[in-house]
């Protein structure tokens, strides 16, 4: 006798949205705003936080292009996953090399998982003001080199999904913003 196949819900549609920028531009708040309303309205949410990461799945990698790279690889491996898998996947990493996004970009693309790619633009005299975790201050003060946007890369990217000068706007402002994106592609 065969067995007629048990119907299952069918599964939510996930999605990456990557917010690269700067060292205190506004990533990890603008995600974990954005992960707060989407899981009030029921949505399956992650926010894979950069500085976690590098705890753990990163553990030892420091901050060389080389370190950056598989850092940036790795995290967009686990999100797809994710994503793939009906989660909404909101990821405030730095991500400061062009070719590292791309591939990350088509990792995802070649499974049909929507990637979105935010750029959080706030100007580096912003952030050095800000200086959330005081790291501007200590580059400056000569006790740490290779910070991204003043004495290491940052290519901007060219073509984002979305760009956020959030030096003009509230942090519930920029992340409605990338809500409203999400929905306009249809993905909330
Ligand atoms: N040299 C240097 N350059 C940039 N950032 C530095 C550096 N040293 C430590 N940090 C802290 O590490 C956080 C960046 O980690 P990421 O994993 O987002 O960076 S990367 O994408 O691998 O470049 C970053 O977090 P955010 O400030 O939230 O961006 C910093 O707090
Ligand atoms: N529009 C905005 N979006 C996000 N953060 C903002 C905005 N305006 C001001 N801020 C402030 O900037 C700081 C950004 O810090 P953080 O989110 O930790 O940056 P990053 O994760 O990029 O290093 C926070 O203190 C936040 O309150």
């Amino acid at each position: 006798m065969t067995s007629t196949p048990r119907a299952v819900a069918p599964r939510a549609q996930g999605a990456t949205v990557w917010l690269t920028g700067l060292p205190s531009a506004g990533k990890t708040t603008i995600a974990r705003l954005l992960g707060e309303r989407l899981k009030a309205q029921g949505h399956r949410v992650e926010v894979l936080d950069g500085d976690e990461i590098r705890r753990f799945l990163s553990a030892g990698l420091g901050f060389s292009r080389a370190d950056r790279n598989t850092n940036v690889q790795r995290i967009g491996l686990v999100s797809e996953v994710l994503a793939r898998n009906g989660v909404l996947s909101v990821v405030p990493v730095i991500a400061p090399y062009a070719d590292s996004r791309e591939a990350v970009r088509r990792r995802h693309e070649k499974s049909g998982t929507p990637y979105l790619e935010v750029h959080v633009a706030t100007p580096v005299e912003v952030c050095s003001e800000r200086d959330v975790k005081g790291l501007y201050a200590r580059q400056a003060a000569g006790e740490l080199a290779g910070l991204t946007g003043v004495d290491d890369p940052y290519e901007v990217p060219e073509n984002p999904s979305l760009v956020l000068p959030t030096q003009q706007q509230s942090p519930q402002e920029s992340a409605d913003a990338v809500y409203a994106l999400l929905a306009e592609r249809g993905l909330v």
